[in-house]
């Protein structure tokens, strides 16, 4: 589907009220019997149930039309459930974003300012605070640092391959020392060793910060490369249909080339492999709504 252009959410939840008792007590984000039904009528998730604690990296895998981004949306506050609940930072709190907790999200496009520099691009959020230039320089050049493009702050965007764009997009989002990082297919339209190398990138500025991170994709590898727990979801109506973990070497940091290429790795793409089959039948036989905890 087309993504839109979003700036960056600021918005207050819709509805206080207590929290599910089962929510644990680090869950970032937790979807409580979540469904969405669209104004045409499509009805997108079905009584999804699903948390994410702090420090996990979780891939949303699945489909097209499972509603991966539609779950994304909801939670950066940009779609409302039409029934059940989103709760962010655990059990008491019901907005978005409160100055020490934040969340930032980057599309499939970098959806960059094409006359703006690279720096000027990745300081607009600060900009959008009225952030000290002093501090925001600061933060803009470490993002940079971060991403490996301190070299091109004043480089524009047509100057920059498709990669080099996503990084600035990439440090746009980190820029703003976001707690939760939703990302919805940002590699998708790469190249596969550039996305590869983005991946690996990625996975070590999660290892090192105080990030918890959501990602979504159609790839296996890159779900089984990146993260540290898979969900699987299924469409018609889009629903979580497995949640595997992913406890090869390196779950608590960098994971080299070697790892891409182990039994490990092939195992955990064989078993998500066996999940999108099922996911595909179950399109179209009309789909059964049990979760398959691996
Ligand atoms: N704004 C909208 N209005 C109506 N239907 C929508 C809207 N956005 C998404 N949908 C529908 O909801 C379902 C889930 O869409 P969504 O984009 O969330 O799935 P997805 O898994 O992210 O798909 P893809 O991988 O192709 O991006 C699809 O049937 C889609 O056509």
């Amino acid at each position: 589907m087309k993504r839109d252009d979003h700036p960056m959410p600021q918005l207050a939840a819709w509805e206080q009220g207590a929290a599910d008792p089962a929510s644990s007590i680090d869950a970032v984000l937790s979807a409580q019997r979540v469904e969405k039904t669209y104004r045409n009528g499509t009805r997108a998730l079905d009584e999804v149930k699903l948390e994410i604690r702090r420090g996990e990296f979780v891939s949303l895998l699945g489909p097209s039309g499972c509603g991966k981004s539609t779950l994304l949306k909801m939670f950066a506050g940009l779609e409302e459930p039409s029934h059940g609940h989103i709760r962010w930072w655990g059990k008491n709190l019901a907005t978005v974003g409160t100055p020490d907790r934040t969340l930032a999200m980057v599309f499939q496009e970098a959806t960059l300012m094409p006359w703006a520099s690279v720096q000027q691009n990745v300081r607009l959020p600060l900009d959008l605070r009225h952030m000290l230039r002093t501090e925001s320089d600061a933060r803009v050049q470490e993002a940079l640092k971060l991403v490996g493009l301190d070299r091109f702050q004043g480089a524009y965007p047509r100057e920059l391959s498709g990669g080099m764009q996503m990084r600035a997009s990439i440090a746009r989002a980190l820029a703003t020392q976001p707690n939760l990082l939703l990302m919805d297919e940002p590699f998708g339209a790469l190249d596969e060793f550039t996305r590869n190398k983005l991946d690996a990138d990625l996975r070590k500025i999660w290892s090192e910060q105080d990030l918890t991170v959501v990602f979504v994709t159609h790839s296996i590898y890159e779900a089984v490369y990146l993260s540290s727990r898979v969900v699987v979801m299924a469409a018609r109506p889009g629903r979580v249909i497995a949640d595997v973990p992913i406890e090869a070497p390196g779950a608590g940091g960098m994971r080299d080339d070697a790892f891409r290429i182990s039994p490990e790795f092939m195992g955990y793409c064989k078993i998500l492999s066996d999940y999108l089959t099922q996911a595909n039948q179950e399109n179209l036989e009309g789909g059964s709504h049990d979760t398959a905890h691996h």
